[in-house]
């Protein structure tokens, strides 16, 4: 099959899914974060730090289109989708999967999961809800879209599973995006 790229807002669980989603597979794993860190030798902090966001912008470009496009799951970084023709890149090459949820809770977990995310470092809530919005729109141009609220990272996979199985049995996908993360800003 080709790759599966999971896009979506910080702590959407693209990470933690991803990995889980591969393993159900059999396929190999690429965390496009991590993968952009090993090849640059520095961490994203310092990429943005030193070099700015435009510069890490250019490297997340590039290290997208030189993963696998077949057998793979790539857990792209937040921003992946909105950037430098990545969305047509992966819509052409892959299945990509958007997983969605209520920003509250997304921006809960990337503050406070420990990992360093130079973008929430820099913005307040508010501002983080704005660029959340402002990429909901490249978000929603995924093949489909799962609801990962009130749900465990290995329910989401295993929905992920399920829906890739349809398709391979020449379901099509139902409409595209679970409108939840329309949600008011709580
Ligand atoms: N469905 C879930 N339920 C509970 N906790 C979750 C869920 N998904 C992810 N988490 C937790 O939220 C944190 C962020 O998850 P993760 O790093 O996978 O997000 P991400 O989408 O990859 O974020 P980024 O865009 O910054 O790379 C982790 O601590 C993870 O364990
Ligand atoms: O949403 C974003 O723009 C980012 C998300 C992270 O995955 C990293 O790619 C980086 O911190 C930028
Ligand atoms: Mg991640």
């Amino acid at each position: 099959m080709e790759t599966i790229y999971l896009i979506g807002f910080m702590g959407a669980g693209k990470t933690t899914v991803g990995k889980i989603l591969a393993d159900l597979l059999g396929y190999s794993f690429y965390d496009l974060d991590e993968y952009i860190e090993k090849t640059a030798a520095q961490s994203i902090p310092e990429i943005f730090a030193e070099k700015g966001e435009a510069h890490f912008r250019l490297l997340e470009a590039r290290a997208l289109r030189s993963l696998p496009v077949r057998q793979a799951v790539v857990a792209t970084g937040g921003g992946t989708a909105a950037g430098r023709g990545n969305l047509s890149y992966m819509l052409e090459k892959g299945l990509v999967v958007h997983l969605a949820g209520d920003f509250s809770r997304m921006y809960a977990r990337a503050a406070g999961d420990g990992r360093e995310r130079p973008l929430i470092a820099a913005k307040s809530r508010e501002e983080c809800f704005r660029l959340y919005q402002s990429r909901l729109p490249f978000y929603r141009k995924a093949h489909f879209s799962v609801d990962t609220t009130d749900r465990s990272p290995a329910e989401i996979a295993r929905t992920i599973l399920e829906r890739l199985k349809e398709r391979e049995n020449g379901k099509t996908f139902p409409e595209k995006a679970e409108r939840k993360d329309e949600r008011e800003y709580e």
